[in-house]
């Protein structure tokens, strides 16, 4: 295991923009610039990733955007984009950030890919692959060799593949807008009575992070998620940017994109933490609905199988299954609240646990994670190797990616 190019040095790469088609100019995106921000929320919310059937398009808001591309030691050489020279349009962007991986016991200073976006009408002028040299070129001067991304696609040997899941939150929305269907041996009213939840959460002790809780609960996590084998590695202050919004409180904050909760038993002691964030879909051509509310499972953590010295046996794992199933149920049940139809998670973390008790329901999506320029062998992210649709195993997957 370990990194596959020859090392190399910032000064053996070039200092100049990669060769491009004669009617385009590379771009740096200034996202602080409100008018360039909306340029690239335009190009995404036209553009960008849709479900197979082309129903529905990813709908990333420019608040999401802030939260996504600024977060600590963000690079603002690291958003390129493409415009039209004569109009100035901007027909594709990619982006990256800084982040902190450990692979098993090898930690990397990487970047993550994400935001891969060309212009519908330009798909077939094999710009995708200009664009993720650029990037690679200007994350290299900055003497980084390695980047994680994910994507839908097959390419060449992901380290880890996970399957989407939802969990129905407003089953009628759903249905009408075609995500779900009504299964043929069930009325309508049995399966809004499935998914419905209460308006009020169970666990004790639960309420929303707040500043102070930052550094209990960043030990807790990193506790935690000692035992995975692909994990970012947060410091406080990206900690404190991830799960309460960085600091401005013009960001996310206010707008909600991330919601983040710490459980604080008697002794004020945090046991627990969990985290979701708001990613809507664009519904296109329904009469009715514009937009579907996504909430999708971020971080979490739990001590509850903390005490055992072997984190695999019976006992522990049936104790931290329970103490996931309240969390996490509370977690859907505030996401339902703020107004989300479906919460999406992945066949990551210890999800397999709570997954099926949750109600959650396998998609028809796979994600695959990508490390570029690094051999690892592949993590178990969560999926039974017999492609069988039957309860998923425990994965050894700690990254989410957004
Ligand atoms: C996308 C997505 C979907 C859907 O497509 C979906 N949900 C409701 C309706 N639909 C059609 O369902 C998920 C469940 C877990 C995690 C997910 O995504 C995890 C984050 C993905 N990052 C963005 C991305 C998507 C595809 C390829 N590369 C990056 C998803």
């Amino acid at each position: 295991e370990g990194p596959i190019d020859k090392p190399k040095k910032p000064e053996d790469i070039s200092d100049k923009t990669l060769p491009m088609l004669a009617e385009f100019e590379w771009t740096t995106v200034d996202i602080e610039d409100n008018e360039q921000l909306e340029d690239v929320f335009v190009l995404l919310n036209e553009n960008y990733v849709e479900d197979r059937d082309s129903e529905f398009r990813f709908n990333y808001t420019k608040e999401f955007f802030k939260w996504a591309l600024k977060c600590p030691g963000w690079n603002k050489d690291w958003n390129v984009g493409v415009r039209v020279k004569n109009t100035g349009k901007l027909i594709a962007f990619i982006s990256a950030i800084p982040v902190t991986l450990r692979v098993r016991s090898n930690i990397i200073k990487s970047v993550e890919i994400n935001f891969l976006c060309v212009h519908k009408q330009l798909r077939a002028k094999r710009l995708a692959p200009v664009l993720i040299k650029e990037i690679t070129r200007r994350v290299n001067k900055t003497d980084i060799w390695q980047a994680l991304y994910t994507g839908g696609a097959i390419l060449p040997s992901p380290i880890a593949t996970c399957r989407y899941t939802h969990r129905p939150l407003n089953w009628n929305k759903l249905c009408d807008v075609g995500f779900t269907a009504l299964p043929s041996n069930s009325t309508n009213a049995e399966m809004v009575a499935k998914y419905t939840l209460p308006k009020v959460t169970a666990t004790p002790g639960l309420r929303v992070m707040e500043e102070k809780d930052i550094e209990e609960t960043l030990r807790l996590f990193n506790r935690y998620q000692e035992r995975f084998e692909l994990v970012q590695n947060f410091t406080k202050e990206e900690f404190h940017h991830w799960f309460l919004g960085g600091l401005d409180s013009t960001s996310s904050k206010d707008s909600n994109v991330i919601y983040s909760y710490v459980i604080e038993d008697k002794d004020g002691k945090i046991t627990d933490f969990f985290s979701f964030y708001s990613l809507p879909f664009s519904i296109l051509n329904h009469s009715v609905h514009k937009d579907l509310g996504i909430g999708y499972l971020f971080y979490y953590a739990s001590d509850a199988d903390f005490n055992y010295a072997e984190r695999y046996n019976e006992e522990a794992t049936s104790k931290l299954k329970k103490r996931l199933d309240l969390i996490i149920r509370d977690a859907c049940i505030l996401a339902n609240n703020s107004k989300m139809d479906v919460f999406n998670a992945l066949t990551s973390q210890d999800n397999a646990l709570f997954l099926d008790d949750l109600k959650f329901g396998s998609g028809d999506g796979f994600l695959n994670f990508y490390l570029f320029n690094y051999k690892a062998f592949p993590i178990h992210g969560g999926l039974l190797s017999n492609k069988s649709n039957d309860v998923e195993k425990r994965s050894n997957l700690g990254i989410v990616m957004l």
